[in-house]
């Protein structure tokens, strides 16, 4: 199967900063990748090459086969590009505006009208069809400027801060968009700084830092990659003191402290490692009450892979 995206090492460079440094990684049909990094990280970069609007310095990327150095234009009928920020033409109606864009990739008669339709039912723009752009909020403006990245029908969708400035209501609607333009076969790689967001839409990510690519795999595999470091809170029936010398002394557990009167510390070891640590604190006559590791979310994963280096 051919990959929706396949960046092969693409490089860029201004001036004196690597924006982009050997970056490489693919994305199948229907995956939907959170593409995550700290401010300056490349990622606006990385997604205008792929989007043919910026050329790399080395390297190539492949949209559903084809290449942005050797065909730009057929790379453009194949993906949509949401930027961050875009122009909007606030004296037109939604409706004029969708069928400016539809003309421009060349759509004609019911082809035109029925595509526009399809597309206006799917971001349920039918309500908002004669509004002036103006008068529309933020939240309907995504929706707006989705919609008319899904005119030509993409393999692939770039959308770069979709969420940024929308309401928890405004952002629940792009998520499910999301997830519906997933389930429909395309790829989508999608960068935010809210991460929490992401987990629950994204399939994988891909985490960028200082232009190099740090690490890309499903989410709940480098959850749980990262929950082989989790920290742990045991709380113990009598005598937190013989509870902490009896912990500290265990395989894989790490910085073991007392707060309050729970035991802390941080765990290198497995799933079923963490089992044998209670089960072998059981055995001692330690009596644990509460034993739990925090929950892992996106954010640990993050932190776990990036240095907070700036450039
Ligand atoms: N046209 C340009 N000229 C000079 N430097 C640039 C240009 N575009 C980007 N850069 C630099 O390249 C680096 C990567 O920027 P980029 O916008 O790709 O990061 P980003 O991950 O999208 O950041 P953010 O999360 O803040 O949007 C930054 O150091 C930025 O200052």
């Amino acid at each position: 199967m051919t990959s929706a995206l396949e960046i092969r090492g693409i490089t860029k460079q201004f001036g004196p900063t690597k924006a982009v440094d050997s970056v490489s990684f693919s994305l199948e049909p229907g995956e939907i990748c959170g593409f995550i990094g700290p401010n300056g990280a490349g990622k606006t970069t990385t997604m205008r090459i792929i989007s043919t609007l910026e050329l790399p310095d080395s390297g190539d990327v492949f949209v559903d086969g084809v290449s942005v150095l050797a065909a730009a234009r057929e790379v453009r009928s194949r993906l949509g590009f949401m930027p961050d920020s875009y122009g909007a033409y606030g004296a037109t109606t939604v409706t004029e505006y969708l069928d400016f864009f539809a003309r421009a990739h060349g759509l004609r008669g019911r082809v035109r009208s029925q595509t526009l339709a399809s597309v206006m039912d799917f971001t349920s723009l039918h309500p908002l069809a004669g509004k002036h752009i103006d008068a529309l909020s933020k939240g309907m403006k995504q929706r707006l400027c989705l919609a008319k990245t899904l005119l030509n029908d993409p393999k692939l969708l770039i959308l770069d801060e979709p969420a940024a400035g929308l309401d928890p209501r405004a952002r629940v609607e792009l998520r499910e968009l999301v997830s519906a333009l997933g389930d429909t076969g395309k790829a989508v790689l999608l960068s935010s700084h809210i991460l929490t967001e992401l987990a629950e839409v994204c399939d994988s990510v891909a985490v960028i830092e200082a232009g190099r690519l740090q690490a890309k795999g499903r989410v709940d595999e480098m959850m749980r990659a990262t929950r082989a470091q989790a920290e742990v809170t045991c709380r113990v029936l009598s005598d937190p003191a013989a509870g902490l010398r009896a912990i500290a002394e265990m395989p894989h557990v790490l910085g073991a402290r007392l707060q309050g009167e729970a035991i802390v510390f941080a765990f290198a070891g497995s799933d079923a490692d963490r089992a044998s640590l209670l089960a072998e604190l059981v055995r001692r006559g330690v009596q644990p009450v509460d034993f739990a590791a925090r929950v892992t979310n996106l954010e640990d994963v993050f932190l776990s892979v990036t240095k907070g280096t700036l450039q």
